[in-house]
């Protein structure tokens, strides 16, 4: 990890308030009509810089010497050649990026290589391995318990010693702005004599954080939680889309399968975790009971804050300190039994919800499985969702000196069945 100053100011003007000032510098993939090249480029106010245009100007006046070759690593279509460079590298290039974004005299080498956010078709970041879903709030994973599973415990009885989750379908992990065809599957309410098959009736949000891995690792090895820091590279904002028809039916004894397969909205940027050193926070307390040596160690929380709209009403604002396990842990979890960790594999935290009402992160929980609906801006109600509408997430963390470090957004369109 690099120990250089943060500067304060970028020669590009943005200022220090802006969500994506010059502390947060996140990471996406992008192509321009004029070359439609789908490249990295990093985000800075409302321009994205052509980052491996600008290492390669830097390498081939022979500037690198021996350090990564970010060129090569910029200039392909997703993040994972970056990611498979570790977390050294990733310290180097945020190092380099806040250097020539603040150092006048960059600028005029710089500036050709920035280009408007308007300007730009912006594509999944990561070529995403292997894809899970955690399961880590608590109130959560209580109220779904409550309305699935009535008459047991509300939280089953491994909860609290291991952090939960299931291998979701990595292929269907689609970019923020990716209309969302809603699925058609089996469903069988308590009270149909049989299954019936059809378009979803029941389809739902789960407003999530998703963590991006780099640094893979040999099959057999593990990751402990102390050592999760180096292979966690950075956070997104993850709509778990979810047919709870379709999910309610199938999911026994093996966990969630098509209700959820059909699609996951992530954020086009990816926020380093080196920028959000000023949203660690405390988890909210492991004592009863104490969890495993190994899910022990240096396991922060972090602080985001979530906006969910239906339609361009506000539904919820989750708060992702709330959540019982962390990133740390569920990343040595996820590795205990040996398995390996490759560049770009993609684990989501779980759905976001807190005591409150209004900071649920499902429309499930806010509408109680649909029993007391919402009502939105213009006057209608939801249960679930209908044809047309859109869920847009968006997210924010506390940055240095008051800033704050803004997460973009996850924004989906349902269409019709086919
Ligand atoms: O409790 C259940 O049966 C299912 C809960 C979920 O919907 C699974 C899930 O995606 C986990 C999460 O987002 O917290
Ligand atoms: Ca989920
Ligand atoms: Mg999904």
């Amino acid at each position: 990890m690099t120990n250089a100053p943060t500067p304060s100011a970028t020669w590009v003007g943005v200022p220090a308030d802006h969500l994506f000032g010059i502390h947060n510098l996140p990471y996406g993939v992008f192509s321009t009509s004029a070359d439609p090249t789908r490249r990295v480029g990093v985000r800075i106010g409302d321009l994205v810089l052509d980052a491996g245009a600008v290492a390669a100007v830097g390498r081939d006046a022979g500037l690198v010497g021996d350090g990564p070759d970010l060129a090569t690593a910029w200039q392909t279509p997703s993040l994972n050649a970056f990611l498979a460079l570790g977390r050294s590298a990733w310290g180097t290039a945020r190092a380099w990026l806040t250097e020539i974004l603040t150092d006048e005299v960059h600028r005029d080498g710089v500036s050709p290589h920035l280009h408007p956010l308007a300007d730009v078709r912006l594509h999944l970041p990561v070529e995403v391995g292997d894809y899970v879903d955690f399961y880590a709030s608590e109130d959560h994973a209580s109220n779904v318990g409550k309305i699935f599973r009535p008459d047991n415990a509300a939280l089953p009885p491994n909860w609290k010693h291991l952090p939960i989750g299931y291998h979701g379908r990595s292929g269907t992990v689609v970019v923020s702005g990716t209309d969302v065809v809603r699925p058609t599957g089996q469903r069988k309410g308590p009270n149909d004599p049989a299954p019936v098959f059809g378009p979803s009736i029941r389809l739902d949000i789960e407003a999530e954080l998703g963590y991006v891995v780099g640094g893979a690792t040999e099959l057999g090895s593990r990751v402990s939680v102390d050592e999760a820091s180096d292979h966690l590279f950075g956070v997104v904002i993850l709509n778990d889309w979810s047919a709870r028809d379709i999910q309610a039916w199938e999911y026994v004894p093996l966990g969630p399968f098509l209700g959820k397969s059909f699609a996951t909205t992530i954020s086009a940027w990816v926020t380093p975790l080196e920028a959000l050193t000023g949203a660690r926070v405390p988890l909210p307390g492991q004592e009863d009971p104490e969890v495993l040596p190994y899910l022990r160690g240096d396991a922060f929380g972090l602080e985001v804050h979530v906006e969910v709209a239906l339609n361009g009403t506000v539904v919820s604002r989750p708060e992702h300190r709330v959540m019982y396990w962390s990133p740390a842990q569920m990343l040595a979890h996820l590795t205990v039994n040996g398995a390996s960790l490759r560049d770009g594999d993609l684990f989501g935290s779980g759905t976001i919800s807190g005591a409150e009402k209004d900071t649920r992160g499902s429309l499930l929980e806010l509408t109680w499985n649909g029993t007391e609906p919402l009502t939105l801006d213009d006057g209608s109600t939801r249960g679930f969702l209908e044809d047309g509408d859109t869920v847009t997430m968006t997210a924010w963390a506390p940055g240095p000196d008051g800033t704050r470090i803004g997460l973009g957004e996850a924004t989906g369109t349902i269409t019709a069945a086919r």
